[in-house]
């Protein structure tokens, strides 16, 4: 399942729009690279529309948010949704300030994403549940599979809110994902990076639930593998074997 999904994408090596945020462009753009996708980004009025045309999928991440790059994003995610790409949304930090929160409204009022991605914190604000959070991280308590349900329910598209297990509703069904390593929660664009990876998942021929898990999976594991090399001694040393590990044949990272 997983392997299908994955050779695809390395097969097609899709150009993915990635309109995301300052934090985390370069680590996105190489992890995407290295999972089999073709990273472009673009954040300009003036540019993003033609990326956008031009690509097989959009990640509309808004974590580092200017009020230009925010009406680029609508404009961008509703060429998407005319053209029938699939949109991830990441509502980094939605929550955080008054400003994120209405700009989250207003994207979701404008576009149509394929799958909304994040952090409990982050999508239990879009469903007005209230939880602990410290700026673009949750540091309470949820219930992941209330929150996905009822978002799925308001913006009737997938959800998936990651964590130590990832929580996926597609379609009112739930799908839960273990793999994955407590060092991710260290390393800043983790969660940014599994929406671009996700957004060229989606891009290939499988069904809905065959595509989420299969990058949930491979990511897991990708860190999984990666946190065990024997020069790895903390975050740091971490980021580079995990990006080569993001690159293995999925049936060798099950091993
Ligand atoms: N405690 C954990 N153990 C294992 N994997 C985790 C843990 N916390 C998060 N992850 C993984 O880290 C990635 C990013 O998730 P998360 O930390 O929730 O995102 P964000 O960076 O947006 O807050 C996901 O693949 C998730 O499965
Ligand atoms: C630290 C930070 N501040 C604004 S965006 C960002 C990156 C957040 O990345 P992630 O939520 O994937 O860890």
């Amino acid at each position: 399942m997983a392997v299908n999904v994955i050779r695809q994408v390395r097969e097609s090596r899709p150009l993915i729009h990635n309109m995301t945020n300052a934090v985390v462009m370069n680590f996105t753009a190489n992890g995407l690279l290295a999972f089999g996708g073709t990273p472009i980004m673009s954040h300009a009025m003036e540019d993003a529309p033609d990326v956008a045309r031009q690509s097989s999928g959009l990640l509309l991440n808004i974590g580092t948010l200017t009020e230009d790059q925010v009406q680029a994003m609508i404009s961008a995610g509703q060429i998407a949704n005319d053209q029938g790409i699939p949109v991830v949304f990441d509502p980094v930090g939605a929550g955080a300030t008054p400003y994120r929160s209405e700009v989250c409204k207003r994207i979701l009022k404008h576009v149509r994403p394929t799958v909304i991605k994040g952090n409990s914190g982050e999508l239990a604000h879009l469903v007005g549940i209230d939880v602990e959070t410290k700026g673009v991280d949750f540091v309470g308590e949820a219930d992941e599979e209330t929150i996905v349900r009822k978002l799925e329910e308001k913006y009737r598209t997938s959800v998936l809110c990651t964590g130590a297990v990832d929580v996926l509703c597609i379609e009112g069904e739930i799908y839960k994902n273990h793999t994955g390593h407590p060092v991710l929660t260290q390393v800043t664009g983790a969660g940014c990076l599994l929406g671009s990876l996700l957004t060229a998942a989606l891009t290939v021929e499988a069904s809905s639930m065959e595509k989420g898990l299969a990058v949930l999976e491979h990511y897991g594991k990708a860190a999984e593998r990666a946190a065990n090399q024997p020069g790895v001694h903390g975050p740091g040393t971490f980021i580079p074997h995990f990006i080569d590990a993001l690159s293995f044949d999925p049936e060798e990272l099950r091993k």
